[in-house]
């Protein structure tokens, strides 16, 4: 996996494009794209995850044991446009969330150069960055971001230099 992205001539254009159940990974979202600019999306299932712990982690495991992708309510026009994807998740199991794994499943991501970014509780990245070239193997995939989920809000700092390691 290279770490930074490679000198290009012209503007890119930066999609930063998360799913969040309770909130952390939003406010990291927003603070890439406070920085960066360019498009914001919230990936949103169709049938909501439950709010009550136990019963998320439980739903969480058997989806991603069988591989089950649910369907989103949220339609990415125009994806062929961006160059570059800040793609955002808790860590579900030390994985994406399955929303993002339909996301990346369903669109065509050639060519493009995606940042995971995950807020965890202490397995950091996980299989994250492998599931996601995995699931778009014609893309590049970079160094990623893990951040605490308890300090997503104080992120800003980490997330600056960051992307300041990345040439952002
Ligand atoms: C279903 C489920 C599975 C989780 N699995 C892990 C895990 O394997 N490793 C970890 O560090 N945190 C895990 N967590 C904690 C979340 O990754 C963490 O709270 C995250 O910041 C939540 O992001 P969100 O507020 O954007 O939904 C899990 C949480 C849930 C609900």
């Amino acid at each position: 996996m290279r770490s930074r992205v490679e000198a290009k001539t012209g503007n890119w254009k930066v999609l930063t494009i998360y799913f969040s159940h309770s909130g952390n990974t939003r406010e990291c979202a927003s603070q890439i794209h406070e920085r960066l600019g360019g498009d914001l999306v919230e990936i949103v299932p169709v049938d909501p995850y439950p709010q009550d712990y136990d019963k998320v982690v439980d739903q969480a495991k058997r989806e991603l044991m069988t591989g089950y992708k649910p369907l989103l309510m949220t339609n990415i026009e125009n994806i062929e446009s961006y160059d570059i994807l800040f793609v955002g998740s808790p860590n579900w199991w030390n994985s994406v969330a399955p929303p993002i794994m339909t996301f990346l499943s369903q669109c065509d991501l050639t060519g493009k150069a995606i940042f995971p970014f995950i807020t965890h509780e202490g397995t950091g990245l996980g299989q994250s960055a492998a599931d996601i070239a995995r699931l778009c193997p014609n893309a590049t995939i970079l160094e990623g971001l893990a951040v605490r989920g308890k300090e997503a809000k104080r992120a800003q700092s980490q997330i600056s230099d960051w992307l300041r390691k990345l040439g952002m």
